[in-house]
């Protein structure tokens, strides 16, 4: 029998994504309400309980409006939202982060998707922490561009509008307050003593992401070789459809396109063992493994489905 999914949000760009990801799937049965009732408590409060699975495609305070709404024990819900990705009781939905990560998400009733910018930064760096090659109280700086999809509706206006709010940059940097709403999130799962130093941009290409960390090897404690580097994330991902480690010598050019349309992750060590310095590099899609991509893919691992069902890999 199909499972019922219900998409809260789901005129939004990340909702929109969803739906055109399940649109053909034999395992799911997509429900969504009309123009006139999708922002109506009653009309949601009564989708939100009949449902057997619950996406939330929502800003922060209507998810967590969502979740209240929820009365019944058997509806299991996906937040693509920052609500509850630090919060107690809800598991974090970034299957390839742990050894035995996927198995809490198959059997959680709250999952919480991971931010985009968290997506590249968490899967390049906790398996080098979690091997001991880089300290867990190592200063790191993470830095990269989003596609302009990145900041849904009213970012997507901004770019492509013609009006007076027009913003006709090619590629701004913002988060000059240092305080990005995703640093409890990246310190969190990535298991180490502070944030990263966080440097975001946004560049006028619809959806991708190129985000990056540097590394100088010789002041690690352990003075990793790029190798080493390279092949501790090779271990962690080798089982992970959605994660691919590229050689990283052979990149002369990466570029935010690189994965863009797609629901996977490609990762990269890139480096010179002379001056000890190295360059990690994931580039992914927003919209793909950076939100609906993920959405679908915990779905389809909470649902018992194989979990790049309806993905692009
Ligand atoms: N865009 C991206 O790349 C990513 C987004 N996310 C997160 O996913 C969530 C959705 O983002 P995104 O799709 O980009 O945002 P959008 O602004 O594109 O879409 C949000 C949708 O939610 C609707 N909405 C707002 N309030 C309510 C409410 N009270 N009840 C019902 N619907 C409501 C909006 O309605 P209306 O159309 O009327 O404005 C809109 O359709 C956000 O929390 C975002 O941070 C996470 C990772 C990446
Ligand atoms: C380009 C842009 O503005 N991007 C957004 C992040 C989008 C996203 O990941 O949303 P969540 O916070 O729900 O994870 C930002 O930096 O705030």
């Amino acid at each position: 029998m199909t499972k019922t999914v219900f998409v809260d949000g789901a005129a939004g760009t990340t909702g929109l994504e969803i739906r055109q990801r399940l649109s053909a799937s034999d395992a799911f049965t997509l429900v969504t309400l009309d123009e006139a009732q999708r922002k109506d408590a009653g009309a949601r409060r009564e989708a939100l309980n009949d449902a057997d699975f619950v996406i939330l495609c929502l800003p922060d305070d209507a998810a967590r409006e969502a979740v209240t709404l929820i009365d019944n024990p058997r509806t299991r819900v996906i937040d693509a939202s920052s609500a509850h990705r630090v919060a107690e009781g809800w598991v974090y939905g970034l299957p390839e982060l742990e050894p035995g990560q996927q198995d809490q998400i198959a059997g959680a009733a709250r999952v919480t998707n991971p931010g985009c910018w968290p997506t590249g930064f968490l899967l390049l760096i906790r398996p080098l922490v979690r091997a001991g090659l880089v300290p867990h109280d190592w200063p790191l700086v993470y830095g990269g561009a989003s596609g302009y999809s990145g900041g849904g509706k009213a970012m997507i206006a901004a770019f492509e509008g013609d009006g007076e709010d027009k913003d006709p940059t090619a590629y701004r940097a913002y988060g000059f307050g240092m305080a990005h709403k995703h640093l409890p999130e990246m310190q969190k799962h990535a298991r180490i003593a502070s944030p990263p130093l966080f440097l975001p941009a946004v560049a006028r290409t619809y959806r991708g992401m190129l985000s990056e960390i540097g590394l100088p090897l010789h002041a690690l404690p352990r003075k990793p070789s790029v190798a080493a580097l390279d092949s501790a994330l090779r271990d962690a991902y080798r089982e992970c459809a959605l994660v691919r480690v590229t050689e990283g010598a052979e990149a002369a050019l990466v570029r935010i396109e690189d994965d863009a349309g797609t629901d996977r992750i490609t990762l990269r060590v890139s480096g010179n063992g002379e001056t000890g310095q190295a360059r990690l590099t994931a580039t992914y899609d927003n919209l793909g493994k950076g939100a609906a991509g993920a959405a679908v893919q915990n779905l389809n691992i909470m649902a018992g489905s194989d979990p790049v069902s309806g993905l692009t890999v």
